[in-house]
């Protein structure tokens, strides 16, 4: 039994009722009820309790308070006037008060502060505990107070009822029909029966009420049941409401069975048919072949295949109807005119009128950043908009791996209305890889193309945006170039009859919009580049990447594993970590796959949860859900979250509590990186403890993975003066090396190299370079300087600097040219913790494309000769000028 207090904050419940045993989740947001929950139950040291009254929206008329049990407190059947009362924000008029409430406490209360506003609001997890009236309700204050008297009757007076023929024969109907609905219940959802302990165990005057407030009824019925302080008539009327609720379920019982029951005569059907198969069969009755074929023709009607095309099928339809099944080429021709009847010949997609101003949209929406990509594809998609015949370039994507080229592709797609298909060329070293195999080989296809457009669950229209993947990476050999077939499908004039071997029929095209995506232009063969234009997507700054992860990463792996951020919060300081402590990439592939890492490993910690509360509390999921829905309202804003539990062990009840226990998001930390992805990978340290002995540099490289840092090796051996190189080198960077050798050694002299065993080194002994991460292949002239510094490192001894990187092509004669993909090989050394850059003089315009932040953390110099370089690279200066000083 709960002592009320003789007055208690009001919370009003509009157009709804809050049941003794009933629990609901409420957020408040308005200031009286935030108020109100602040001082009653936030800030009190023991359990507070607040009253819940309903309050009928004034256009709804005035409440009529029903029940035969009223007549002996006739006084209070009427509504209470106030004064005028702001309710929760939405109702400006004076309130029609209910009479009758009920006291409740928080089993869980959470404070959030909305961003940026800074209003703080509250997440009540609340349980009804027993009736009371109001006396008198006062609503000066900031929120609304009532002097109450309790109506649950007193023990004696419950003693005495139990005593009662009447009470007893209610009380029984009531179990016995809550008993069968429990049953029913469990049958349909086939689990075990530890909810029927219930009903040995709480009081049934209790009972009624918590049944009754799980079931979705009415207003007015909720009232009534509210009104009901005699305990026989809540009996009755909930026994009434119950045993509706069984019919109800009954109904809908028998209206599934009715469905299974025509279910399974299509499974009869169907095993009658299988059987009708094997007669058929055992007597060589074969016109199941014939059905098929007759199939494959309608289809082939439907595929609305050009005059040409029709009459090719037609042919090949005719030869198949004459042969035997078990026939060679029977099954070949067969698959052929399938693809055929497969293929889009007609379909398209309605191109709705381009809005431009959505496809900007919808790419802002898709991508952060990027501005100048997507402003070029926008005016792509003006041109296409403006001269739809007009022959228009193939836009290519080129950069490292992760930085959203093909997603970019499938947003225009979305912006164009269009369906999107990805055609991976990666590793395509055959034409008949894009072009099919003639119907003479066994085991023939079509392309990589036809194949795709054929695929009519997945494209079934021949007007998609295909996007040709990493087409840097096909290759040419004795089995022909797949370039050259690529470029009759990219050129407008020959796209049109494009002639794939496998069908042998010409393909129309030219309604595809292509879009490439490369690592790099360069191994692209020139003609295919021509008719493409390029587009370039650097990689990313870690501040970028954070604004990515935040916006579109996190939500996007968090939904994909059924999370969101009330399960969930990834703090941005966390974010910061996994990017610099366990990722140094140019794109945020590996970002995304980290965050889902972590968010598959909440995703457990949440469904075990989920399964304990259902475990312990399945009445209570079961019986209360209808009630427990949220009533949250939509604000949009950012809240944060501050969370206190109120569990409460000394009632029968706390079992429901649980229920609300995932209500507190996991929020991720240092710990739980370190347990779900282990030891940070990165730090910036590695250059400091790879530069600890002379003949190592620091060089800035570009490969297909975006910028990188590259360290480079020099020792020298016991030899004839030879130059031995090792890291899986291309023939450029080759020759870079023996200038680099020739350079050094012609200035051998100015190196004023001391000791006989140093001027060794120059004539007797062999100089082997090696660049480690020996599995990436490395070309190019930007080397060249790194490559210098390196050999001058080895021959005098010293050290270069650790914090410093360098790139530049290096002529014969010591001079220093500017090199390719300045912005990506900055943003590299940046990952890397580099605090120094050494680059070409003649670079310093790219540097206008590198982000400020990045800039500001780096000192940068500019070298016109190989000795700026070496002056800068050196503690100190130039190690020979160092010399001839001393
Ligand atoms: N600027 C960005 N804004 C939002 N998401 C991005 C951005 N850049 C990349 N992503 C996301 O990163 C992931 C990787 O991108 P995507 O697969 O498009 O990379 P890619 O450049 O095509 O890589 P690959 O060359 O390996 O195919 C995708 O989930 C993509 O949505």
């Amino acid at each position: 039994m709960v002592e009320l207090p003789t007055r208690i904050g009001i919370l009003p419940f509009r157009n709804k009722v809050l049941l003794p045993g009933a629990i609901i989740r409420i957020q408040c947001t308005s200031p009286s009820s935030v108020k109100l929950v602040e001082q009653e139950l936030w800030q009190r040291e023991e359990k507070g309790l607040i009253g819940i009254l309903p309050v009928r929206d004034i256009a709804e008329g005035s409440i009529v308070t029903q029940g035969a049990d009223l007549g002996d407190k006739s006084s209070k059947n009427q509504q209470v006037k106030s004064d005028s009362h702001k309710l929760d924000g939405k109702n400006q008029q004076e309130p029609n008060w209910h009479t009758r409430g009920v006291a409740a406490r928080a089993l869980h209360l959470s404070r959030g502060v909305e961003k940026p506003s800074g209003r703080v609001t509250y997440i009540v997890v609340l349980e009804g505990l027993s009736r009371f009236s109001v006396e008198e309700l006062n609503t000066r204050g900031t929120y609304t107070t009532a002097r109450i008297s309790p109506l649950d009757m007193t023990k004696t007076e419950m003693e005495q009822i139990e005593q009662d023929a009447d009470f007893i024969a209610l009380s029984r109907q009531f179990k016995l029909t809550a008993m069968e609905l429990i049953t029913a219940l469990e049958q349909k959802q086939k689990t075990g029966g530890r909810t029927k302990v219930l009903l040995e165990t709480v009081p049934v005057h209790k009972l009624a009420d918590i049944f009754v407030a799980s079931f979705e009824i009415s207003f007015e019925e909720q009232l009534a049941m509210l009104d009901s302080v005699d305990v026989k008539v809540r009996l009755s009327k909930a026994t009434e409401l119950v045993d509706r609720h069984l019919q109800s379920i009954r109904v809908a019982e028998k209206i599934t069975q009715k469905v299974e029951g025509q279910l399974s005569k299509t499974q009869k059907e169907y095993l009658l048919r299988q059987q009708m198969r094997a007669i058929k069969e055992e007597l060589g009755d074969n016109d199941d072949e014939d059905d098929d074929v007759a199939a494959l023709e309608r289809k082939m009607q439907d595929a609305r295949m050009p005059p040409n095309v029709w009459k090719y099928a037609q042919r090949e339809l005719r030869r198949l109807k004459k042969m035997q099944p078990q026939q060679p080429g029977y099954n070949s021709s067969r698959v052929y005119l399938e693809v055929l009847a497969d293929l889009p010949w007609q379909t398209t997609s309605e191109e709705a009128e381009l809005d431009l101003k959505a496809a900007k949209d919808r790419l802002d929406s898709d991508h952060y950043g990027l501005v100048k990509v997507k402003q070029r594809i926008i005016e792509y998609l003006a041109v296409r908009k403006l001269k739809p015949d007009a022959k228009s370039p193939v836009l290519c994507f080129v950069g490292p791996p992760g930085v959203g080229k093909t997603s970019l592709a499938s947003s225009i797609a979305g912006a164009l209305g269009r369906k999107f298909i990805r055609i991976s060329l990666g590793g395509v070293k055959d034409e008949a890889d894009i072009r099919g195999h003639r119907r003479t080989y066994i085991g023939s296809m079509p392309g990589r193309l036809i194949d795709g457009l054929k695929d009519s669950q997945k494209v079934g229209v021949s007007n998609p945006v295909m996007l040709l993947d990493e087409i840097d990476k096909t290759g040419s050999d004795i089995r022909g170039d797949p370039a050259s077939a690529l470029l009759e499908v990219l050129d407008p004039e020959q796209n049109k009859t494009f002639n794939d071997h496998y069908l042998n029929v010409p393909f129309d095209l030219s309604k595809v919009i292509f879009v490439a995506t490369a690592n790099r232009a360069q191994p692209i063969p020139p003609p295919l580049l021509d008719r493409m234009e390029v587009i370039e997507l650097p990689g990313y700054t870690s501040e970028e990447k954070l604004r990515i992860a935040m916006r579109h990463l996190i939500p996007r792996v968090l939904s994909q594993h059924g999370l969101n951020s009330d399960f969930l919060e990834f703090p941005e300081g966390m974010v910061k970590l996994v990017i610099e402590r366990y990722t140094r990439e140019a794109g945020v592939r590996n970002l995304e796959r980290n965050l889902a890492a972590i968010a598959r490993s909440a995703a457990v910690t949440v469904a075990e949860q989920e399964h304990n509360n259902n475990n312990v509390s399945s009445l209570n999921n079961r019986i209360s859900s209808p009630l427990l829905e949220t009533r949250l309202t939509e604000s949009g804003a950012e809240v944060e979250m501050e969370v206190i539990a109120m569990g409460d062990n000394n009632t029968n009840n706390h079992e429901m509590s649980n229920v609300f226990t995932i209500v507190s998001p996991i929020i991720v930390d240092e710990e739980m990186l370190e347990k779900v992805l282990g030891p940070p990978k990165y730090d910036n340290k590695e250059a400091e403890e790879r530069v600890v002995t002379p003949g190592v540099t620091v060089g800035l490289v570009w490969t297909a993975f975006g910028g990188e840092v590259q360290f480079v090796e020099a020792i020298s051996t016991p030899g004839k003066g030879d130059l031995h190189l090792t890291g899986q080198l291309g023939d450029v960077i080759k020759e870079s090396a023996q200038i680099a050798l020739t350079w050094v050694r012609a200035r051998a002299t100015e190196l004023n190299l001391a000791s006989a065993e140093e001027s060794n080194l120059l004539e007797g002994r062999d100089v082997h370079i090696h660049f480690p991460a020996g599995a990436v292949p490395k070309d190019g002239p930007s080397a060249g300087v790194t490559l210098v510094t390196s050999l001058v490192s080895l021959f005098s001894r010293r050290r270069v600097r650790a914090d410093t990187a360098m790139t530049g092509e290096m002529t014969l004669r010591g001079l220093v040219l500017p090199v390719g993909g300045i912005k990506d090989k900055v943003l590299a050394a940046h990952r890397y913790g580099i605090k120094r850059i050494i680059l070409p003089e003649r670079n310093l315009k790219d540097l206008v494309e590198v982000p400020a932040a990045v800039l500001g953390s780096l000192e940068i110099l500019l070298a016109k000769r190989m000795e700026d370089v070496l002056e800068h690279a050196f503690e100190g200066g130039c190690p020979w000028k160092q010399r001839s000083k001393l």
